[in-house]
């Protein structure tokens, strides 16, 4: 087998076992490793993304935020360049909620595009994830204003994937909101 492979196989199987007991917020329960995988897809199959350090992160993209995971620990298993993809998408747990959505909107203009590439991904997936279905203990006006926030960090990332910024732009139109 291809080596790209190999290395696919191990890093969705390493985020499998890290994200192992969490769950999505719809009503389903859907399991969490869903998401990253979704994202990774995205990457591939809808922007024609084919850099594996890229694939990787996305597989990766939660496990600091989310799971027990540190970034010495991928820097170790998968190298500086994925580790360092995925402490570029990881926002600091310690701060409040209001001010690590306000950093996300500063910081992305700035980030790598192999980052942007998967911030995009991740704002596409769960955005389609919002219209599918409204997580549990989420308003109506919830929804939206994520969907307003998600506008603003996304055009910081503007110019980096043609295809699933368009994506993003049509769902944004459907909101009423402009990029
Ligand atoms: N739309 C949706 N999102 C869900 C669902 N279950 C879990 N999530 C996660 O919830 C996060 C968005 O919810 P918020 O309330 O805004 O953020 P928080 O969980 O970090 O506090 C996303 O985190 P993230 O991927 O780290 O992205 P980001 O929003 O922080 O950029 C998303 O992946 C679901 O069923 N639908
Ligand atoms: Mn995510």
């Amino acid at each position: 087998m291809d080596s790209e492979a190999v290395l696919l196989l191990e890093t969705v199987n390493f985020a499998a076992e890290k994200h192992r007991n969490q769950r999505r917020k719809d009503p389903e329960g859907t399991p969490y490793i869903n998401h990253p995988i979704g994202v990774a897809r995205i990457l591939s199959y809808e922007g024609g993304v084919t850099d594996i350090e890229v694939l990787q992160a996305a597989l990766l993209h939660d496990t600091v935020e989310d799971t027990d995971t540190t970034s010495e620990e991928l820097e170790a298993k998968f190298g500086p360049i994925v580790a360092q993809i995925v402490q570029e998408v990881t926002d600091d747990k310690r701060l409040p909620k209001q001010e690590r959505k306000r950093l996300q909107v500063e910081h992305a203009p700035c980030c790598s595009r192999q980052a942007k590439l998967v911030k995009l991904a991740d704002k596409l997936y769960n955005l389609r994830d919002l219209n599918a279905h409204v997580p549990v203990g989420w308003s109506a006006e919830r929804v939206q204003e994520y969907f307003v926030w998600a506008a603003e960090v996304v055009k910081g990332l503007k110019g980096t994937n043609l295809a699933l910024e368009e994506k993003l732009e049509k769902l944004f139109k459907q909101r009423g909101l402009q990029l």
